[in-house]
């Protein structure tokens, strides 16, 4: 099996990896590619390439449907890298909140002058700040980072609120009982002082799941004047002209964005990050580790588990002559349809797992017999099927 990286991913994770896998800089060889933020949208895919890892949460670097209807399996870390944004995210609060960078370069600007110590004293009135305990926070988005973000923020003394619609079972358990559950964005944009963002980019005609540019002149006008705004999902969550207007009137008195571009790189007002979120050696590691451990499970065992765009599928490991793995369309007769080719070639089916999620679904079957050649092509040659694999 060979693996490309089109990107860092860190070695802690590639180690993982046993003898029989190895490092190939030519993608079109690869058997899995691992990858972080590199744009994936112009890519061809070759036959040859079986899943993505995308060492990370967000998978909008990927064209998951066009890997879905080649039979590519994509794969995030979901929650691997949560803590780390979670702390700067804290730190884009108590930055937006006291000068610390004005500050900090004041000093730079003075310490060659004579009695620093004094000059700081005096001069420091011009840098005054705010304290964020029993200011209002919104959180929008609950998941991984969103939850972190709000439990931690209700230690800081703030009041909390939480926006999700979509929350899952887990997140909500996870979430402190301080943080106050809000129905929809607006409660959020009237009342708090600070709102940070912590959803997918999603691009959807429905109003209530779209969160692309969701911070627009229409939202800004409903927030408070002096908001603060975090965003350390993904720039494109906010519409960058409404927001240095918004910052030239005053009515967003800092934004805080770990995704600065030629614009808002250069905009008063904005305190830019340049993607460190994820950027730890922990959320590295975490990330690079996870990653590598479902590909190699995917790969060995034909299991999958935290894909963006096949159903997960645990089929354990496989203790029968032969595994078949098949990667379909959610559509009716499929499975009569493995059966009944699987049968006529008088291999006797030890075990199926079948799963599906919207238009892909996943078909695990256990032989008794080892696998031949025509078993596969007949399989292949039903229709909407989109990849078979002998995993053993
Ligand atoms: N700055 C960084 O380095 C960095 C690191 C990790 C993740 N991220 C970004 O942060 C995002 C969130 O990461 P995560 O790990 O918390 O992901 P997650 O999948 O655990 O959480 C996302 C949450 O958003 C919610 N959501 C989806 N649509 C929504 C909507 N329309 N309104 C309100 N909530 C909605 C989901 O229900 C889910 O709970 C990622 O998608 C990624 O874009 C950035
Ligand atoms: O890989 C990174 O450094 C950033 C990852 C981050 O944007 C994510 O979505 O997980």
């Amino acid at each position: 099996m060979k693996y490309s990286c089109l990107n860092p991913i860190a070695p802690i994770g590639l180690n993982i990896f046993s003898d029989s896998y190895e490092n190939t800089d030519n993608v079109d060889e690869a058997d899995v590619i691992l990858v972080r933020s590199a744009s994936m949208h112009d890519m061809e895919f070759s036959d040859n390439l079986k899943a993505i890892a995308r060492a990370g949460a967000g998978y909008n670097n990927i064209p998951i449907e066009k890997c879905a209807e080649k039979g590519i399996v994509v794969f995030n870390t979901p929650g691997a890298n949560a803590n780390g944004v979670k702390e700067l995210v804290i730190a884009g609060l108590i930055l937006a909140s006291r000068d610390i960078i004005g500050g900090v370069n004041w000093v730079q600007s003075i310490k060659d002058q004579p009695d620093v110590a004094k000059l700081v004293e005096k001069g420091k009135k011009q840098f005054v700040g705010k304290e964020l305990k029993g200011k209002k926070l919104g959180v929008i988005g609950l998941g991984a980072i969103g939850v972190l973000v709000a439990n931690a923020a209700t230690h800081l003394g703030m009041t909390v609120y939480g926006y999700d619609p979509f929350i899952s079972v887990d997140r909500a358990w996870s979430l402190s009982r301080s943080v106050i559950h809000v129905k929809n964005r607006e409660d959020i944009y009237r009342d708090c002082d600070y709102i940070t963002v912590h959803t997918p980019l999603i691009e959807d005609d429905d109003p209530n799941s779209n969160t692309k540019e969701m911070i627009n002149k229409e939202s800004i006008g409903k927030m408070k004047d002096g908001v603060v705004i975090l965003n350390f999902s993904r720039g494109l969550l906010v519409n960058d002209n409404d927001m240095e207007e918004a910052l030239k009137s005053g009515k967003v008195a800092k934004y805080v964005t770990d995704f600065p571009n030629d614009k808002t790189a250069n905009m008063e007002g904005v305190i830019a990050i340049p993607h460190l979120g994820a950027s730890t050696e922990e959320s590295e590691d975490n990330c690079a580790m996870m990653a590598v451990k479902q590909l190699m499970d995917y790969i060995e065992n034909g299991n999958i588990k935290n894909s963006v765009n096949f159903p997960n599928c645990d089929a354990g490991e496989c203790v029968s002559e032969g595994r078949i793995t098949i990667l379909h369309r959610n559509i009716p007769k499929m499975l009569t349809q493995f059966t009944a080719a699987i049968s006529v070639l008088d291999v006797n089916i030890a075990n199926l797992v079948n799963k599906s999620r919207g238009n892909y679904a996943y078909t695990v079957i256990d032989v008794d017999t080892s696998v031949n050649g025509e078993v596969v092509k007949k399989l292949k040659d039903i229709e909407g099927v989109l990849k078979v694999r002998v995993v053993k």
